[in-house]
This record gives structure tokens, C-alpha cells and sequence, in this order.
């Protein structure tokens, strides 16, 4: 089948089929028990678990057994998801709204000079574009007149870099000069950090791919106009940017640009120059060995049969839960203090890739895509909403992410930490049943496990290409185009329709509520 004529997850005979099935599945005694479901067959855990590289998954505590597993799986074959896959990973124009790829897969691919291929030439200029990237990236780590970089971004030009940042600083993989990120149109987050500074030893990273984001460019000039009060006068050599559109970069009055290509989406874009500050965080060592991590996974995910490829098995997983079972939200509860804005990337990465009512020809979709994804590093949620997991009235499958070794010297506090991610995960399943309704525990809830055997630059890149891959896999089926986001576009349409009636008092036209709020909002 070719990937443009693929069909629909709904158009499938095997759609029905799970429909039916589904209904065994529902609350009451006679359906599926996960305490069940263990103790009739010992080779469960064996069966819903696997290695990807980097990555251990324990799917078995999961809503799922063997005939709703095969039924995705034909659900995944009808679909013709092979051909998709194999288009997204050679470059085929799979974003079919703007006509262009999602090869965000061949800027971890390793390359060596003189493979004679078709696309031999964008190979090259990847790999030459990585090795100016991280040439600048060292010599700003070995130059001392350079303390601070800051990362002026908002979606994916920073939650991607700054996760992964963040993480690997936690893993005691960074070092070198400090990397702050600022991303909120609210003039709040850089006015606190401006005054820390020097204008003299900070180096700012516009990242931005459009270079038209209203929040990156507000950020931009409050930077510039903060640096040349502080004295700084070299705008040139204190503000790089990373964009495609290097002609608004060099309006600005930045003229050392690091390009990237418009088939790099933006939530997709870590690997390419918008991740600069990262690469200035790590070294360019640290960055080759995130992209091999990346890599690794893409090979898993090109190769593995479709019974044990992970990302496949997830996207299902999410298929299954959402349209059949129901569930339309996803707690992700990593506990590793390092993934704590693990859960604000996949907001962006699943939300804005599979958060559509469409399919890719605009049809109207009769049943419910991305699922709304939260969470929060463990052990904290344990100690907020983890209540509700337990014992509210819904159903949440929670994936918990687990590390098993620490980059910290306190063994017995990392063993009680992964002590409580198991524990988490067995409560939710065997509950606790109590004629005392408030210590009544219902069981038999959901939740993945992930685990990581430690926490470095190559394990980072596979999970991240993991979750890349999976959402790919479930948008694909769902019959969605992953890679555009309309969505954002009429927000900021009204935003730049209201700015001025702040100031003017202006309401005409509008409805009685932004009027009115309008009006007690203007004038400061
Ligand atoms: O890198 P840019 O062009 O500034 O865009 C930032 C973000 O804004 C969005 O376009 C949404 O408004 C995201 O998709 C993107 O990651």
C-alpha cells in the first residue's frame, strides 16, 4: 500500500472487531481484571514486556490481554502504517498541509563522507551544519569571558533543550558556563533573570524558526535593549540566532545565524541547531552521544517486527485506551527529579502533533484522538493528586519513567524513590478493598513502566526518540497529519486584533465578556 492511500484507523475491519471486544472490558464484575489476568497466566509480565534500546517497558499492568494486542496489531497492518513509517523515515513529504517532510530522524543519523546515495548532498549539509553547531558550541564553553547563555525561545525552540538540559545537568552531565532559558510572552520571567547578568559575558540564542513568534521577538529586544544599557556594544558577537528565515534574524541585527531546514518541525527540532544551548551545556561529545541514543531508538523503530516495537506497542496502548476503553487522559509521573518538565514536552509533543478533530484531508473525526497528557515528577505527585489516581471516580493510566541508577552518592534514598515508583504502580493495580468506603481502594488500574538503566546523554535521546515515534505511530493510525498545528494560529490573530484596544478602549465588535474584561484590563 502507499503511504497516500493508506486508510484510517476507523475504515478497518478490525475497528468493529475491537469495538466488540472493548465492551468485555467494562466495570463491572464479569469484565477483564488486571489481579485475574496475572494470576491465570504466569507468563503475563513476559508477554506485555520488552527491551527497546535504552529503554525497558513493562506493559503487562496495562487494560489489555492477548486478543485486544492482535487486534491492534491487524488494526496497524490494514492501515497500512508500514508505508508510513517508511515515508516518514526517507524524507517523503508526509506533512501533506505544508508539503514537506518530518526528517527530524535523519539529523541523528550518523554520516560518513562518500556514501554515494540520492540524498547524499542533504546528508552532507546535516552533517556539516552539526559540526559548525557544536564547533561554536565548544568554543563557547572553552571561552571564559563567557558565564551565562540564555536560550530566548518559546515551544519547541525551548521546551525541548531546556528538559533536556535540565535533565542532564541533574545527571551531573553538564558543565561549563550557565544556561538559563526564557520563553514567557510575560515580561516577568526575563526581568527576573536580566538583572543576574552581564552584558558583557552573556551570550543570547534567539531560537526561533519562523523568526515571527511575537513572544520570542518581545523577549528578543527586551535582551538586546537590557545589554546595551548594561554597556555591552557588540551585539553581533553577543546574539546568535537559529532560524529558518535568516534574513528576519539578520533584520534583528544578528548576523551569525545557524540554519535549519523547514522539514524540522519545531517540537521535533531538538537535534538540529535550536539545540545549541544544550549542546553549550554539554559539549559536543554529549551531543553526538544524544543523537546515537536517538539514533539507536530510530533503527529499533524502522526495524523491530511489529509485535515488539516499542513505540508501535504504546501508540496502540493509546489507541486502545482512548477510542475503545475511554480513558482521555495519561498522568506521566517520571521519578527522576531531572524529567520533572518531562511532562510539559509531551504536552507539546503529543497535544500539538495529535490534537486534531480532522483527519489529513479535513474530514471530520467520529471518535477522540491525542489524550490530555499531565503529570508531574514522583515522588511529589504522590503527595498531591495521586489521591485522585487512586480513588477517584475516573480511570487514569499513569506511566511512570524510573532510573535505576542514581548520579548521587545516596543509595538508600534512590532504592526508597524506586521502592515508591513499584509500590505506586501495584497499589493502582491490586487495590485494597475495605467495608470502610473512604479506605476502599477499587484496583485494577492502569499504568506503564518505563525504566532506564541510568540517566546520560544516549538514554535521554532514546526515550525522547521513543515518544517522538510513538506519537508518529498512533497520529499515523488515527489518519492525522502530526506535523502542522493550526490550532495555535487564531489565538494569536485575536491577540494582535486586541493589543491596541488595551490602550485605545476600543470594544466595537466584540462580545460582551472581552468588552468588558477589555475594559478593566486597559490603560496601565
Ligand atoms: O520556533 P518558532 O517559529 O518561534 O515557533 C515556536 C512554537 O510556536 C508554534 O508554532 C506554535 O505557536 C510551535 O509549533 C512552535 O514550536
Amino acid at each position: 500500500m502507499n503511504w497516500k492511500n493508506r486508510l484510517r484507523c476507523d475504515e478497518t475491519a478490525a475497528w468493529p472487531l475491537l469495538q466488540a471486544h472493548a465492551r468485555t472490558f467494562r466495570q463491572d464484575a464479569s469484565s477483564f481484571d488486571l489481579r485475574t489476568a496475572f494470576a491465570e497466566d504466569d507468563q503475563r509480565f513476559e508477554r506485555f514486556s520488552q527491551d527497546a534500546p535504552y529503554v525497558f517497558a513493562d506493559l503487562s499492568k496495562n487494560l489489555i490481554d492477548d486478543r485486544a494486542q492482535q487486534l491492534l496489531l491487524q488494526l496497524a497492518r490494514e492501515c497500512g502504517f508500514e508505508a508510513h513509517r517508511e515515508a516518514l523515515l526517507t524524507g517523503e513529504p508526509i506533512n501533506t498541509a505544508e508539503q514537506r517532510a518530518a526528517w527530524h530522524t535523519l539529523l541523528r543519523e550518523p554520516y560518513a563522507p562518500g556514501q554515494e546515495t540520492a540524498s547524499t548532498s542533504i546528508r552532507a549539509e546535516v552533517a556539516a551544519s552539526l559540526a559548525d553547531m557544536l564547533n561554536f558550541a565548544d568554543a563557547v564553553r572553552a571561552d571564559s569571558r563567557i558565564t551565562d547563555v540564555v536560550n530566548i525561545g518559546i515551544g519547541g525552540s525551548d521546551l525541548g533543550p531546556r528538559m533536556a538540559a535540565q535533565t542532564l545537568r541533574t545527571a551531573g552531565a553538564t558543565s561549563g558556563p550557565r544556561v538559563h532559558f526564557v520563553a514567557n510572552g510575560d515580561g516577568h520571567e526575563i526581568s527576573e533573570l536580566l538583572p543576574s547578568l552581564k552584558a558583557a559575558s552573556t551570550l543570547f540564542i534567539v531560537v526561533s524558526k519562523t523568526f515571527g513568534t511575537a513572544e520570542t521577538l518581545a523577549n528578543a529586544k527586551a535582551a538586546r535593549q537590557w545589554f546595551l544599557a548594561d554597556g555591552g556594544s557588540d551585539v553581533a558577537r553577543h546574539f546568535v540566532g537559529v532560524t529558518c528565515n535568516t534574513s528576519a534574524a539578520g533584520e534583528f541585527g544578528i548576523s551569525r545565524v545557524f540554519s535549519i531546514w523547514d522539514w524540522v518541525g519545531g517540537r521535533y527540532s531538538l537535534w538540529s541547531a535550536v539545540g545549541l544551548s544544550l549542546a553549550v551545556a554539554m559539549g559536543s561529545a554529549g551531543f553526538r552521544a544524544l543523537l546515537a541514543g536517538a539514533h539507536a531508538m530510530d533503527q529499533h523503530f524502522a526495524n523491530a517486527p511489529l509485535e515488539t516495537n516499542l513505540p508501535l506497542r504504546l501508540a496502540l496502548l493509546d489507541i486502545w485506551q482512548c477510542d475503545f476503553l475511554g480513558l482521555s487522559s495519561r498522568c506521566v509521573a517520571p521519578y527522576h527529579h531531572g524529567l520533572r518538565r518531562l511532562p510539559a514536552y509531551l504536552q507539546q509533543l503529543e497535544m500539538e502533533s495529535n490534537g486534531k478533530g480532522v483527519d489529513a484531508h479535513g474530514r471530520r473525526l467520529a471518535f477522540p484522538t491525542a489524550p490530555v497528557v499531565w503529570g508531574e515528577a514522583g515522588s511529589n505527585g504522590q503527595h498531591a493528586f495521586f489521591q485522585l489516581l487512586h480513588q477517584g471516580p475516573g480511570v487514569t493510566p499513569v506511566e511512570f519513567i524510573a532510573v535505576r541508577e542514581p548520579a548521587h552518592s545516596l543509595q538508600a534514598q534512590h532504592r526508597t524513590l524506586l521502592a515508591n515508583a513499584l509500590a505506586q504502580a501495584r497499589a493502582l493495580m491490586i487495590g485494597q478493598s475495605s467495608d470502610c468506603g473512604h479506605r476502599h481502594f477499587p484496583g485494577n488500574r492502569p499504568s506503564t513502566f518505563l525504566l532506564l538503566e541510568r540517566m546520560d546523554p544516549a538514554s535521554l535521546g532514546a526515550l525522547l526518540a521513543l515518544y517522538e515515534h510513538r506519537v508518529f505511530s498512533s497520529g499515523s493510525l488515527w489518519g492525522i497529519n502530526s506535523f502542522d498545528q493550526w490550532g495555535v494560529e487564531l489565538g494569536k490573530t485575536i491577540a494582535t486584533d486586541l493589543a491596541p484596544r488595551l490602550t485605545s478602549g476600543d470594544t466595537a465588535g466584540l462580545d460582551a465578556s472581552t468588552a468588558g474584561l477589555l475594559k478593566r484590563l486597559g490603560g496601565s
